[in-house]
């Protein structure tokens, strides 16, 4: 005899329980189904007596009166409607009854809580029994069991009405009387029976807890030693993760029965923990299974463990915990303290869910629900009042709005670097750690977070974990001009093949330009953010109407909005040169947001900001990449940081790497007008928006300046020698108009300067030099038989002089300037931070 259980989800519509017919009628061995209350049931029941006790629970109770009366309707013939209509009449006088005299008396007891939460599982068996038998496909007679009468508990405190402790052997003999030892031989010996439900000593209506039909079925498997167990839900099975939480589960196949309990215990509700014992017990094979998919193979659990190569099976989490510490001198000193702890709580019924406890024993912490907080606090003060008198211990210390994470496995055991892995993961993405809990058989490892972190960490540690997964990164961006619109479209053009070939999802959620931020959410509040398409990003760009593009009062509030969205693996990218921006990389990172960025501006201020920006990262174990602040997508900052990680020591830096200056003074020839080279650069995107800053020789500088800090230096912009090549005119505009107006008034001086080169046989450049620890930028005449010489167009090129390379530079070449080659680089940037 085989026993099957079908949950609220599973028993809910008329399609549903077709569904369950089949499944029945494929049985070839004789079976009891278990059924619970209808979805939604037991919570509008629980809700009926919380309003009964100010006498408001007439209006639920009409409604739930009227579903069981529809559900009637749409299942069952007229014909067969009037018994069950008489059932539902009656049990909703009951109930009536009941609640009527909860209000009149002002006091709802467990007692009382129990009997009216019974009455779902009451009418969902005796509707699913009369259903099963009439209907006209797979018509299956099963004889009803009254788990009121069967299933029997040791309940006779007050306090265990909701949570019955089993009778087993009691259990035992009740339903072998009526089901007599099953034999396979006695056709249509099927029997329906209601979850959920039980009897104390007293005869008085119980529960087996919240999720308790599970329980249920396995004390109706234990009972007559059937083959298996089945639990029917709407998933495939146990998932890697709750798939209400974590995108991408994964349905486990094989678990062993500790491993099941501890996903279940650690909240995994596809299985209600105490289900496990009964039939451990027997070694009854328990299968969770689909009953929208009865085909997929769902989950097998039986008694043999390591049944995968999987470290880790699974990721659970518990919500509404509080941890409460006990501390002090007198817990280490006195023995049996610790023991003490416990049985105060115990006698306070709480439930311990974790412990966490120092070597010295000098202060225990305790994880429990939330709800159950003020009592424990109370007891616990209370029962050592005396020792929090006298010093001994100090008073309970608590921490509410915590949540468990569990990561379970059997296979855990020994796995050398498996924690390592887990706390990496989530301290890369700023979550912090309360408290920390591994069971001695190391099955499971608990973690306390806070609970506004509770799915970033499961989904962080899930990507980790299970290599299918694919992994999703939540890119910022700010500044939608050249690099951005080059950027986005070089991520839309990649996303789908990183998602196929390396498991990583790009998502942009939020673009901000100067005045506006855009970010795709449904509601004001921000609460369900969806990623950005390609379209959404341009249409903002283009500036058209869109009701969530909002004006900002400051950047500042695009920068909190990133920092309280708190999405794992989150990368601020700027593609922008405004100090404006920079000004939040800080605020960024200490929130453990990445940061990629082609702006120089944060990285050549102040040394100590360039320093404290990469040090904050570094604490936080996350990234703050600047590599095309020089030379674009040349890679540049790596080989210098290769050098020097391996020993080397930067001696001499020769460079020019202004490639708009360079393709200026490349296209400048003295016939045409500066000015309007300087446009043409300005328009196809080489020079900053305003290209006085490469022309007044500030970008070089700076770009010097963050070479020399990479190399070791210790630096400021004012340590820089630089001659300038513009007339002051042009130096002091106040606008990129009156620079281009001022530009054309000193056509003859440019004139001059490229005409005294070319009659000497030499091109001008502007050369960026690190030398003997000093900076210098100026414009030079570059002879025919310097390797600079040939750079052509928006070239850049860096000669590196190290303690290696002594007589011949490290010569690094290469297009340093334009929207593509930047973005290029900013992309490669991310891509970087992505595989490590
Ligand atoms: N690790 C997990 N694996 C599968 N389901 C899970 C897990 N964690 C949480 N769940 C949730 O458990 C639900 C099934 O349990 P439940 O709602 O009690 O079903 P039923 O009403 O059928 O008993 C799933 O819909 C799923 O959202
Ligand atoms: N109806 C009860 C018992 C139960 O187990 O329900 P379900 O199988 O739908 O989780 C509850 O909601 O707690």
């Amino acid at each position: 005899m085989i026993v099957l259980k079908f949950g609220g989800t599973s028993v809910s519509s008329k399609s549903n329980l077709e569904q369950i017919a089949t499944i029945l009628s494929a049985k070839t061995e004789n079976f009891i189904v278990v059924v619970s209350a209808f979805s939604g049931i037991t919570n509008k029941l629980e809700q009926i007596a919380n309003l009964s006790l100010h006498g408001n629970h007439s209006i639920l109770l009409e409604e739930f009166r009227n579903f069981h009366f529809e559900f009637i309707k749409e299942l069952v013939s007229e014909f067969h409607q009037i018994e069950l209509f008489v059932e539902v009449q009656q049990k909703c006088n009951q109930l009536e009854a009941i609640c009527e005299s909860v209000g009149t008396l002002k006091e709802l007891s467990d007692r009382t809580r129990a009997t009216i939460l019974s009455f779902g599982e009451s009418l969902s068996s005796i509707i699913v029994q009369k259903y099963l038998s009439v209907n006209t496909k797979n018509s299956i007679k099963v004889n009803l069991l009254d788990s009121k009468k069967i299933i029997s508990t040791t309940t006779n405190e007050s306090k265990d009405y909701l949570n019955a402790h089993l009778d087993l052997e009691k259990t035992t003999r009740n339903i072998l009387a009526i089901v007599g030892v099953p034999t396979n031989d006695i056709q249509n010996k099927n029997y329906i029976a209601a979850g959920f439900v039980a009897h104390n000593q007293k005869g008085e209506t119980v529960t087996l807890g919240r999720g308790g039909s599970d329980f249920s079925a396995a004390i109706y498997a234990n009972t007559i030693d059937a083959t298996r167990l089945e639990i029917w839900s709407d998933v495939n099975g146990m998932q890697s993760a709750n798939p209400r939480k974590v995108q991408a589960t994964q349905s486990l196949q094989k678990l062993s029965y500790k491993e099941a309990f501890e996903m279940a215990y650690f909240g995994a509700k596809v299985l209600y923990p105490p289900s496990i014992l009964p039939v451990m017990d027997k070694n009854i094979p328990l299968y969770l299974k689909n009953t929208f998919s009865p085909e997929q193979e769902g989950t097998f659990i039986s008694n043999e463990n390591k049944l995968t190569e999987n470290k880790i099976q699974g990721i659970c989490s518990l919500d509404e915990i509080a941890i409460i510490t006990v501390s002090g001198v007198g817990l280490a000193k006195q023995k049996g303290s610790a023991r003490r702890v416990f049985q105060i709580l115990e006698e306070a019924n709480i439930n311990i869910i974790l412990i966490t406890q120092s070597s010295s024993e000098q202060s225990i912490g305790i994880g429990i629900n939330q709800s159950e907080l003020q009592n424990a606090e109370e007891a616990l003060n209370s029962a050592f009042e005396k020792e929090i008198k006298r010093g001994l211990m100090n008073e309970v210390k608590t921490i509410e709005n915590q949540c468990i994470v569990a990561i379970v496995g059997d296979n855990m055991k020994n796995a050398i670097g498996l924690a390592g892995k887990v706390f990496g993961a989530i301290g890369e993405n700023g979550i912090n750690v309360t408290a920390i809990a591994q069971g001695a058989s190391e099955r499971n490892i608990s973690i306390v977070i806070n609970k506004k972190d509770e799915e970033k960490a499961l989904n962080v540690i899930h990507e980790k974990f299970f290599a299918s997964t694919v992994k999703n990164v939540h890119v910022f961006i700010a500044g939608i001009g050249n690099v951005g619109t080059e950027f986005i479209n070089i991520l839309f053009a990649q996303k789908q093949k990183l998602i196929e070939e390396y498991q990583i999802n790009l998502k942009i959620i939020g673009v901000a330009n100067s005045k506006k931020m855009l970010f795709n959410h449904s509601s004001e509040t921000f609460e369900k953010v969806e990623e950005l398409t390609k379209e959404d990003v341009l249409k903002f760009k283009q500036k058209k109407e869109n009701k969530n593009a909002k004006t900002y009062s400051s950047l500042n509030e695009y920068f909190q909005t990133i920092k309280e969205l708190n999405l794992r693996n989150s990368v601020f990218i700027d593609n922008t040169a405004s100090d404006i921006v920079s000004e939040g990389y800080e605020f960024l990172i200490k929130n453990s947001i990445s940061v990629v960025t082609c702006n120089k501006i944060a990285c050549s201020s102040e040394y100590s900001t360039y320093l404290k920006l990469n040090k904050l990262a570094k604490d936080r174990n996350i990234y703050f990449k600047y590599e095309t602040s020089v030379g674009a997508a040349l890679p540049i900052l790596k080989t210098i940081y290769d050098l020097r990680i391996s020993g080397d020591k930067i001696n001499q830096i020769e460079a020019v790497i202004s490639g708009s200056l360079n393709f200026i003074f490349n296209n400048y020839n003295a016939e045409n007008q500066f000015a309007d080279v300087v446009l043409q650069a300005k328009e196809e995107g080489y020079t900053e928006p305003n290209p006085l800053i490469d022309l007044s020789g500030l970008d070089v500088m700076r770009k010097i300046l963050i070479l020399s800090r990479e190399s070791g230096l210790n630096k400021e912009l004012s340590d820089i020698t630089f001659n300038s090549f513009l007339p002051d005119e042009c130096t002091n505009s106040k606008s990129v108009e009156e620079l281009f107006e001022n530009l054309k008034k000193n056509e003859n001086h440019f004139k001059a300067l490229y005409q005294n080169a070319h009659k000497n046989g030499n091109k001008l450049k502007v050369v960026a030099k690190m030398e003997k620890g000093n900076l210098s930028v100026a414009l030079k005449e570059i002879p025919s038989n310097s390797p600079f010489y040939n750079l052509e167009g928006k070239d850049n090129v860096v000669a590196i002089n190290t303690n290696r390379y002594v007589d011949e530079p490290l010569v690094i070449k290469g297009a340093g300037a334009g929207a593509a080659v930047t973005a290029s680089g900013v992309f490669a940037d991310l891509m970087f931070i992505m595989n490590n």
